[in-house]
């Protein structure tokens, strides 16, 4: 006969039961011992079941941190925020300890506070039903395959949509076990709205899922490729580099401790239906060291071949400042819409940065631009501000990068000259296009892949 699961419930409500159940076996003059006996072993049994948790039990978590009133986090709106308004705690366990201690001190938080009743957010599931959610893994709902294993779409009982990251069932793979114990604490620590966010973790035998938010409208990769959408423009660039900016800052600054995503690419950005991007990913995260004044920290190298900082790989040590690297890459990739590494190009081209840091310095950033961009002379200016940029955190040596939240600074300030050019240029564009009607169609373009009006723009502005 097949044995049915029974998930372990870890809620505040399940603790306090099992506290008031021992207490009340206590009667006569050995009361307070035997409280104290009782108490202890109730203690046992939460430590048994906290581990018994991590370990053995099919046990999803929904949490829901309170607003941090320290968030950077730009005014975007959420698809996603179902469980918004409901209270409950945080992990807020330091690196040091493991996942299994930070369960521990969650169940401590409730102990014996009256207070525990407002933990209303957390909702348990059990492997059950995150299959039932999944269609049984159907590859119908499959939506992506990553080094982690397959990406699943589910929908839970209260309508809500999720990506569950299923584990490759390779056993005794410690490597993959790092990297899903990494990643969950990594997601366990943090909450802005362009980080993808993280709604709980199951491990369960050889089933290691992780169920985060899903985010409906493909890879920033899907849409420079053309295969999502129907182009981006220079504005929506921009602003999904500044989301990406603002969730990679809120990780370097605002977590605790500091969190190091290691794996800053285009296809680790996923975008909503509003085109503003959400970064995910986090298996390669590492938690920054502990140690506030510790400059570095020495590591394995890991992340992905063309967005990686050269000076961590020759010098095995880790910072801020690689991820600075890597948004450098990024940078590049969206105003050029090339991949890091054009394997098919000629050798000139075939190392997207230095081609596109190239043009920049021969003054052709117009060359350089993605093919699928308007050219005006409000975007040819945002793309030669932001190479500019790229230019900063492709540095060579790490301190000459700029921080993440300067890069978004910097970032703001080139959207907003952006959005008043932009105007000026559609106000002045009528009399550009009565001088082209003169001269011909304005379909033509020009050496510079210039339209011949724009050009014309450009030079009269
Ligand atoms: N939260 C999500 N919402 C919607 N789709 C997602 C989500 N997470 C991942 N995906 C999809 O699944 C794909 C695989 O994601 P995953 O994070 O496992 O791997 P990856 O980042 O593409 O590759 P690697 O693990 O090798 O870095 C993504 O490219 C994306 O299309």
């Amino acid at each position: 006969m097949k044995k049915t699961q029974s998930p372990l419930i870890i809620r505040p409500g399940h603790i306090r039961k099992l506290k008031s159940d021992s207490g009340a076996r206590t009667t006569g003059n050995n009361a307070g011992t035997n409280r104290q006996k009782s108490n202890s072993h109730a203690l046992k049994y939460l430590l048994t079941a906290a581990k018994r948790a991590v370990d053995v039990f099919a046990a999803i978590f929904f949490q829901q941190k309170k607003a941090d009133s320290k968030s950077i986090r730009d005014s975007v709106p959420s698809n996603t925020m179902h469980y918004q308004a409901a209270e409950s705690y945080s992990f807020n366990t330091s690196a040091a300890r493991g996942i299994r201690k930070s369960l521990i001190s969650r169940f401590s938080t409730y102990d014996g506070s009256p207070e525990i009743d407002t933990a209303v957010s957390q909702i348990t599931l059990s492997f059950e039903e995150i299959r039932k959610a999944t269609g049984n893994f159907s590859p119908a709902n499959e939506i992506g395959e990553g080094g982690f294993g397959t990406v699943y779409k589910g929908r839970l009982k209260n309508g809500t949509f999720v990506a569950v990251k299923r584990a490759k069932k390779e056993p005794y793979d410690q490597r993959l076990s790092a990297e899903f114990k990494n990643e969950i604490l990594a997601l366990s620590k943090i909450e802005h709205l362009s980080l993808v966010r993280f709604y709980g973790y199951l491990e369960h035998r050889d089933e290691r899922l992780i169920v985060v938010e899903y985010v409906s409208n493909g890879t920033l990769r899907e849409h420079l490729d053309g295969t999502r959408g129907s182009g981006l423009e220079t504005g929506e660039r921009l602003d999904i580099a500044i989301d990406i900016a603002h969730a990679i800052t809120y990780l370097h600054t605002y977590t605790d401790p500091p969190i190091i995503h290691r794996d800053i690419k285009a296809s680790n950005m996923l975008i909503t239906e509003k085109l503003r991007a959400k970064v995910a990913d986090f298996g390669f995260a590492h938690l920054a060291a502990e140690d506030p004044s510790a400059t570095h920290i020495s590591t394995q190298i890991k992340g992905t071949a063309g967005y990686l900082d050269p000076e961590y790989l020759r010098m095995y040590q880790l910072t801020e400042k690689s991820d600075v690297y890597s948004f450098g890459v990024l940078l590049v990739e969206m105003v050029t819409g090339r991949h890091p590494i054009e394997s098919k190009r000629s050798a000139v081209e075939r190392v997207t940065i230095q081609w596109a840091l190239r043009k920049l310095k021969d003054g052709e950033v117009v060359v350089a631009m993605d093919p699928r961009l308007k050219r005006s002379l409000a975007s040819i200016q945002a793309v030669e501000r932001v190479l500019k940029l790229a230019c900063q955190c492709l540095s060579p040596s790490r301190l000459s990068r700029p921080s993440m939240r300067r890069c978004a600074e910097i970032l703001w300030e080139i959207r907003r000259v952006y959005r008043e050019n932009r105007t000026t240029s559609a106000s002045t564009s009528f009399h550009s296009a009565n001088v082209v009607e003169r001269y011909g169609s304005s379909s033509r373009q020009n050496a510079f892949g210039l339209e011949e009006s724009e050009s014309l723009m450009f030079v009269s502005a």
